[in-house]
């Protein structure tokens, strides 16, 4: 029989891969090398670092993260082995993307009267910058890897710092033509426009940390939203204290997000062993209803909140610091995240009985139903 060794935090661990095999559970944080040794496949999130340390003289012949980020995993190592490997791309972009849209709410930023700056247009920063064309807004995009046929509103990075929110979506990368590890230092950070806010969700050090704790002591106009940090779990308490909005690393952690990253490495795994297989399919059908006033984009914003809102995460990360275990708690609520659902599982209804065309189109791109109660109010040309 397979003998699949995995991280204890992967949703639908069981239900997904106990039909291919038998499953053991490990902390992805903690696994040694002996507790993978015996095994097959070694599926992981993105906390385990994976490569000859953790693998030589294994018998695994396949590793799978459930994840979009593949900084933890030495692929090239995995290669000179002959480990196939697979990861989860696009799994959790929507997640990050509404909590873009959802921190702003927090920050009670407008954001459909900003001009925004996006660095890394891949699945998340690609479907973000959609999204923001769609609505109409400004937006200029940072990603050396990409052409004028792949993006029309291409920049220099100085540019992309200048607009009024700036969104961090680059992976991780330490070497080749265009490493990003601090890539935003001291003097990309002294670009940012006054008053503008610097959102990253990529990876901690994709930012220098160190730089941007003085920079933000020196410029109190910006507002910095930080979802991932340098050394995590165990991250600078100081610059925690500082941020805007400081969330553990919980911008993909949607539900949908998730159970997508189970439901990706469970297919290539499948494929790699030769089997057909439908896989258990997800249990997410519900629809709940948000009561809320759509009188205005204004009221839009508010109602993000009250599907998602960051401000709970923040304060709970802000709670661990206090308790001294900053790194174990990072961690514990990383664990214990409670089930978010994207915006697809909501319906907008509630007071008021007239929504302005402008707020129904807003909501639409969004991904929000606007609940049958509301009449689309047709505005007076
Ligand atoms: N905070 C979270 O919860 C969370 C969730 C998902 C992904 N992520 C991170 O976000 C990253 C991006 O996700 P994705 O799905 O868009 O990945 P992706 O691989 O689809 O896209 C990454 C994009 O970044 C570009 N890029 C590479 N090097 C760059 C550089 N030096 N400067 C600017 N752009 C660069 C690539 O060309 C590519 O277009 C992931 O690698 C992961 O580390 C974080
Ligand atoms: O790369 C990703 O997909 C995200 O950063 C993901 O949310 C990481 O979650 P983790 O594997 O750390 O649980």
């Amino acid at each position: 029989m397979l003998n699949i060794v995995a991280d204890e935090n992967i949703p639908g661990l069981e239900t997904w891969f106990a039909p291919l095999g038998r499953v053991t559970r490990v902390n992805g944080r903690t696994v040694t090398p002996g507790q993978v040794r015996d095994a097959d496949v070694l599926l992981v999130r993105s906390v385990t670092p994976v490569g000859a340390d953790l693998l030589e003289g294994s018998a695994v012949r396949f590793v799978g993260t459930c994840t979009i980020g593949t900084d933890h995993v030495d692929i090239d190592w995995l290669q000179r082995a002959g480990i196939a490997f697979s990861a989860a791309p696009g799994c959790n972009a929507r997640s990050v993307m509404e909590y873009v849209f959802c921190a702003l709410a927090a920050l009670d930023v407008p954001w459909w009267d900003k001009s925004f700056g996006i660095v890394g247009c891949g699945n998340v920063g690609g479907r973000l910058y959609r999204t923001l064309r769609a609505l109409g807004l400004e937006c200029v995009v940072y990603d050396p890897w990409l052409g004028p046929e792949d993006c029309a509103d291409l920049a220099p990075l100085e540019q992309v710092l200048q607009q009024q929110v700036v969104c961090l979506h680059a992976p991780l990368v330490r070497g080749g033509l265009h490493p990003s590890l601090h890539m935003i230092g001291e003097r990309e950070l002294a670009m940012l426009g006054h008053g503008s806010v610097l959102l990253n969700a990529g990876r901690g050090g994709v930012v220098d940390n160190h730089a941007l704790s003085d920079f933000i002591s020196a410029r109190p106009d910006i507002e910095v939203v930080l979802d991932v940090w340098e050394g995590e779990p165990s991250i600078d308490p100081g610059l925690l204290a500082k941020v805007s909005l400081g969330t553990p690393h919980i911008a993909g952690y949607s539900y949908d997000g998730k159970l997508a990253g189970t439901e990706l490495i469970y297919h290539a795994l499948a494929d790699y062993l030769g089997q057909s297989a439908s896989g258990p399919g997800n249990d997410i059908q519900d629809k709940t209803v948000i009561d809320c006033d759509l009188g205005s984009l204004k009221g839009l914003s508010g109602a993000l909140l009250q599907i998602y809102d960051p401000r709970r995460d923040d304060e709970a990360l802000r709670h661990v610091a206090l308790g001294g275990d900053l790194g174990g708690g990072f961690d514990r609520l990383r664990r214990e995240y409670p089930r978010r659902l994207e915006f697809n599982h909501f319906r907008l209804s509630g007071h008021g009985s007239v929504v302005p065309r402008e707020v129904a189109r807003v909501a639409d791109v969004l991904g929000l139903e606007v609940g049958a109660a509301f009449a689309v109010k047709q505005e007076r040309k």
